[in-house]
């Protein structure tokens, strides 16, 4: 990861943390991968990020891999993250193998009313370290978390396997929008300070600042 915040280089590398010379519209770029099985609700997280829009209704899978680009601002610094919404169906397992490499950061869903999608966790996460990058930014989210009356998975179950990953971890909904935000803030953030951090500026822990700012489903610990 190279770049410096609010530096110009050359080209818009894929991937890179760099601006381009004529298009001082931001100052860092970074890939994002949305993971997990299918019907976790991973394009439903990126609409709702994107636009403020949940798409209920018949659930179409998506095919092969999708990307939209949006710009967020962390600390004064503009990140322009580039999301690839990936199929989670295991057909299209192979394509999406061919992208993680390019990718910085990696959002993992599991759906907290879908038991195998949480038992699923694991083997995402190994197929994350054979392809992916050795210092990848993993973000753990269990979505679908305003359906508490159909809740398999407990918010501590998500919590734990989180903490033994020694990832980030948060309940999400991509229908209310309750933490959808705050999951690519949190990347941009870590983005931003790997790129370079400015004098005086303190560190920065992803999982200290995701426990701060995250919102706790109103009634989610029973099950
Ligand atoms: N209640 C609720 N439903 C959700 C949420 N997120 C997604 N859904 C629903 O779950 C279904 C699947 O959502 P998608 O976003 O298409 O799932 P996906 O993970 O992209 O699926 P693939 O493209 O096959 O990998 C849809 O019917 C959505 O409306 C959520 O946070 N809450």
């Amino acid at each position: 990861m190279t770049g410096t915040p609010g530096a110009a280089a050359a080209g818009d590398g894929e991937g890179s943390l760099r601006s381009p010379p004529c298009s001082p519209s931001y100052d860092l770029t970074g890939k994002v991968m949305l993971l997990g099985d299918s019907g976790v609700g991973k394009t439903c997280f990126l609409i709702q990020f994107k636009d403020g829009a949940f798409l209920s209704g018949t659930f179409i899978a998506t095919v092969g891999i999708d990307f939209r680009n949006k710009v967020v601002t962390v600390d004064g610094v503009r990140v322009k993250l580039q999301i690839w919404d990936t199929a989670g169906q295991e057909r299209f397992r192979s394509v999406t193998h061919a992208y993680y490499r390019d990718a910085q950061a990696l959002l993992l869903l599991y759906d907290i009313t879908n038991k195998s999608s949480f038992d699923n966790i694991r083997a995402w996460l190994t197929e994350i370290h054979e392809y992916a990058r050795r210092d990848v930014v993993i973000v753990l989210l269990g979505n679908k978390a305003d359906v508490s009356s159909e809740r398999v998975i407990r918010s501590e179950d998500g919590e734990t396997l989180a903490r033994e990953y020694g990832v980030p971890f948060m309940e999400t909904s991509a229908k209310t929008g309750m933490n959808v935000e705050l999951a690519f803030l949190a990347i941009a953030k870590e983005l931003k300070h790997r790129a370079g951090r400015q004098a005086n500026e303190p560190s920065f822990q992803i999982r200290d600042y995701v426990e701060s700012q995250k919102k706790r489903p109103s009634c989610c610990s029973f099950v």
